[in-house]
């Protein structure tokens, strides 16, 4: 429970502040979201949340290109059945390959590309986009899940300048792991926003 909760969702911060810095033009507009939503005199909190759509799409299109949890976590069928054409006898082991569903370009316009936008106007690629799984044994912590990996992000967004160290692009490799962490830990700079150091000295 504790790894299930706590390293997916570091994990996906950090896979979404490399996606940011490596598309700036993007962290502009989240920055503007919170900026007319919530202010500069204050802190993002927790209600926030669910008025930053553009947030939203962010952390949904993290979770599109770098599910936490790959191949989710594996099944074993409870009884003899038929999928896609293919004999499935009970108690077979089952990975359900959700990085792949989620880059397929039959499903997916541009699918390498990190495009927040492709899911404003309702889009939330049904049963095209499974970072959490689904049916019964779905992940429990979806939900909390989702609202910390945004509060986080939105905090860090507004609160702070973020820029690559460098020129060059921040490696997007995937490395080893059952979490798929990145193969080189990001580094980024951040400093304080100027409107917002009277908020952060009050913390
Ligand atoms: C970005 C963060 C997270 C991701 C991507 C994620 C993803 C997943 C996935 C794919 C599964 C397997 C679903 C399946 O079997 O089809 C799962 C299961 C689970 N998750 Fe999460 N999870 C996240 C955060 C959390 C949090 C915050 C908690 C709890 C505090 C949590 C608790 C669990 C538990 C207990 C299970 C096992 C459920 C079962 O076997 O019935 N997860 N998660």
């Amino acid at each position: 429970m504790l790894l299930a909760g706590t390293d997916t969702s570091a994990v996906t911060i950090e896979w979404a502040v490399s996606l940011l810095v490596n598309h700036p033009k993007v962290l502009e507009k989240a920055r503007a979201e919170l900026d007319s939503y919530v202010g500069q005199d204050r802190l993002v909190d927790e209600p926030d949340i669910p008025k930053l759509h553009y947030l939203q799409s962010i952390v949904n299109e993290t979770l599109r290109l770098f599910p936490a949890a790959p191949l989710l976590v594996p099944h074993q069928s409870s009884d003899n059945s038929t999928v896609g054409g293919f004999d499935v006898p009970r108690g077979t082991l089952l990975l359900v390959n959700a990085w792949a569903m989620h880059r397929d370009p039959t499903v997916w316009d541009d699918p390498t590309t990190f495009k927040p936008e492709r899911f404003e106007g309702g889009e939330n690629g049904a049963h095209k986009f499974v970072p959490f799984g689904m049916g019964r044994r779905r992940c429990p912590g979806a939900g909390l899940a989702n609202r910390m990996v945004s509060l986080a992000l939105a905090a860090m967004i507004q609160c702070f300048e973020w820029e690559r160290v460098s020129e060059e692009l921040v490696d997007m490799s995937e490395g080893v792991g059952l979490t798929m962490p990145k193969a080189l830990p990001l580094e980024a700079m951040c400093r304080p926003r100027e409107q917002m150091i009277r908020v952060l000295s009050e913390l």
